[in-house]
């Protein structure tokens, strides 16, 4: 049997895609829309305190086209917090007037395929380790959210390449990324077990064309080339409270 990587997880992931309901929310009188806006803003509210105590991170933003109309990303401690925060969305008011579009559930994931040799250290002690484990949402301007799997063809399985193979080309890979470094920020969740595809890829960037621009180089690097199968594409826009009330008035 081949050597499976060893990986380290950190914060659970949500990402909770919802469609509006424009018909109904047209048709809705003043006192309903405001009472909808005022839930969804105290719902937003719980999130800082959230992310002050370290416990987890949250965002939304608006999605472009007609896959889904927001997400909202939620990063928590426990399945049972992910499960909660849909149910209190579901609770609200506001979420009358939307429509369930997708949802991708996940875990924050590092692979040891870079790591260099261990020390003996306990890398959950580790600062940088735990930064990335349990990261803090940056609110860039834009996502990027598409799930991945890794394929397993005969002529093209990945899970059948030896350790130093995968080693080599997740070094590739990296190169590539390191040259986007503060331009675009990922964070890979694995959904092994727990969702349809292997993994989900979180992009974050100010400017929304390199997304296109690190997607397309690494469409051309072996990993991806021949080994990457992508799931569909979301792309949005970031939304505070304000931004999000401005969207939705009439
Ligand atoms: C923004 C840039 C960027 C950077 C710097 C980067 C670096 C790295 C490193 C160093 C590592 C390995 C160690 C770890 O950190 O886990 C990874 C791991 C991974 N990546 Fe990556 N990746 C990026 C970006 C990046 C993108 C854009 C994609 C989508 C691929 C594409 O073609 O659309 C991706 C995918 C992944 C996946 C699915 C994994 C897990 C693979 C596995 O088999 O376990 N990734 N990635």
């Amino acid at each position: 049997m081949n050597e499976a990587a060893m990986t380290l997880e950190g914060w659970y992931a949500l990402h909770d895609f919802r469609s509006l309901n424009w018909t109904a929310w047209t048709a809705a009188d003043d006192e309903e829309r405001a009472v909808a806006l005022e839930e969804l803003h105290a719902f937003m509210q719980e999130w800082s305190p959230v992310e002050e105590a370290k416990q987890g991170s949250s965002a939304v933003y608006s999605i472009i086209g007609q896959k889904a109309d927001f997400v909202m990303m939620f990063l928590r401690e426990s399945l049972e917090d992910l499960n909660q925060l849909e149910t209190a969305f579901n609770k609200i008011a506001f979420a009358q007037y939307t429509t369930k579009a997708y949802s991708y559930v996940s875990i924050v994931e590092l692979s040891n395929y870079l790591a260099g040799g261990s020390d003996g250290s306990d890398p959950m002690q580790n600062p940088h380790v735990i930064a990335r484990l349990k990261p803090v949402l940056p609110q860039a301007k834009h996502i990027c959210f598409y799930p991945m799997n890794k394929k397993r063809e005969l002529a093209d399985n990945w899970y059948m390449l030896d350790m130093d193979k995968r080693r080599e080309l997740m070094a590739s890979h990296g190169l590539i990324g390191r040259g986007y470094a503060g331009k675009v920020k990922q964070i890979i969740t694995g959904s092994v077990g727990f969702d349809d595809w292997e993994w989900g890829v979180t992009l974050f960037a100010e400017d929304p064309l390199q997304f296109k621009k690190l997607v397309y180089e690494m469409r051309f690097d072996e990993v991806s080339a021949r080994y990457g199968e992508f799931g569909p594409f979301y792309v949005g826009n970031l939304l505070t409270e304000d931004s999000f009330e401005e969207m939705l008035k009439l």
